[in-house]
């Protein structure tokens, strides 16, 4: 079996977690999903820890969460907001290929409705919109590979990570 991880970025609602389970099956790799083990080891959904704790020490955990990863032949759904750490990068990085699923603005917010309980982290004073030109340039810089998914369904989206895992 190829040991190497797929990792998904990409905006809240990418489909890095609904595409990257369907892929790691095809691919008969694991799939691990980054925000479960963060909610496991801060014992608190997302959500709450952004309402409680803040955005800094939201982000702080998130990256001691991605840096306790040991893990191979995986395909990885990290949360949105893990490119805010250049370490957590690099250590994904080092474990495999990267894979941005790219979504316009628009497609971002018609499959984010539930924006205030998701636990999307969006900086004080700033709106969706500067969230999303924000993060773009940071998944672009750090990508292998990027699937435009805006006109794609689920399914041909799998296809995509599959075949660019596979290369
Ligand atoms: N073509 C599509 N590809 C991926 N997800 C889609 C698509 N169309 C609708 N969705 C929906 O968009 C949401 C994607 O969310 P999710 O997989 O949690 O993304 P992420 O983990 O990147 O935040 C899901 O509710 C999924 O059902
Ligand atoms: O984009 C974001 O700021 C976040 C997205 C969430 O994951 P998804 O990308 O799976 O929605 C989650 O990790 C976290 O609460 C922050
Ligand atoms: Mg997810």
């Amino acid at each position: 079996m190829n040991r190497e991880n797929i990792i998904l970025i990409g905006m809240p609602g990418s489909g890095k977690s609904t595409c990257g389970v369907l892929a790691a099956k095809a691919l008969l790799k694991n799939f691990f999903d980054t925000d479960l083990l963060f909610q496991g080891l801060e014992e608190k959904k997302l959500q709450d820890i952004i309402d409680e704790n803040g955005i800094e020490y939201f982000l702080a955990a998130e990256e001691r969460t991605i840096l306790s990863l040991d893990i191979n032949a995986t395909v990885v759904a990290t949360g949105g907001s893990v490119v805010y750490s250049d370490k957590s990068m690099e250590h994904l990085k080092k474990s495999g290929k990267i894979i941005f699923l790219n979504l316009s603005y628009d497609t971002m917010v018609d499959r984010i409705k539930n924006i205030t309980t998701r636990g999307v982290v969006v900086k004080k004073g700033d709106s969706l919109k500067d969230m999303y030109n924000e993060r773009l340039p940071m998944y672009q810089k750090w990508a292998d590979l990027i699937i435009d998914c805006d006109n794609n369904t689920v399914e041909e989206t799998v296809a995509e990570i599959v075949k660019a895992a596979e290369k």
